[in-house]
């Protein structure tokens, strides 16, 4: 068990690290996590620096974002739970800060739609370019409670999705293991700012 969690945290790091690298966790923002197969979930310790992550850096919390090791977890546990709660096969949820989410949903109000891109094949479960999602855009909220009710709502009425924005903000997305979600993390932000490119484009 403790294996697993050891396992779990250098897949977070190592994930930080990427994400950082590639500026979509500036200045502490983001958070990570990774649920065990006992249903605890390793999760990066708030205010930690994303790209500078240590072991010390992730800790262990119940199904209910309740700390189980004394440190003190993400400011936004309760959306990360909430989406372990909802997809109960789901490894690891992934909460980027990049700059094409952030600024497409100052572009979109309610949702960003992705359609007939070969790259949508890297969110799992998509296997054609003839493919057409939407990604939520919720007004950010400093209430997380309040907006993880939100997103839970959006879910039971609209079903699946592959992540949120939150507007101004950032996004979530998760998937079956950090490397998916990381996956997800990178075919995300680079179809987000396609969509920038070409309605920003349109809007001059
Ligand atoms: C400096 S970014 C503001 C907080 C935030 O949005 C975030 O993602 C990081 O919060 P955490 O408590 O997980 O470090
Ligand atoms: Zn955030």
């Amino acid at each position: 068990m403790n294996d697993e969690f050891q396992r779990r945290a250098d897949e977070i790091i190592e994930a930080g690290r990427f994400i950082h690298g590639k500026g979509w966790a500036p200045a502490t923002s983001g958070n990570f996590s990774a649920r065990l197969a006992d249903g605890r979930i390793a999760i990066t310790v708030s205010g930690r620096h994303k790209g500078q992550l240590t072991p010390d850096d992730i800790m262990l919390i119940d199904a209910e974002g309740r700390s189980l090791d004394g440190k003190k977890p993400s400011a936004e546990t309760l959306l990360h739970t909430s989406l372990y709660r909802r997809y109960p096969a789901m490894g690891a949820v992934l909460h980027p800060h990049g700059p094409s989410a952030t600024l497409v949903s100052r572009l979109f109000r309610d949702e960003v739609v992705l359609e007939d891109y070969e790259l949508l094949k890297a969110l799992a479960g998509i296997a054609t370019h003839e493919s057409r999602i939407a990604i939520p855009i919720f007004p950010n909220d400093q209430n997380i409670p309040r907006l993880a009710l939100r997103v839970e709502e959006y879910l039971e009425l609209h079903g699946d999705i592959y992540g949120y924005i939150i507007a101004g903000h950032g996004f979530y997305t998760w998937g079956d293991s950090v490397a998916d979600a990381l996956r997800h993390v990178e075919a995300l932000e680079f179809l987000f700012d396609l969509e920038i490119r070409l309605h920003g484009v349109k809007t001059l």
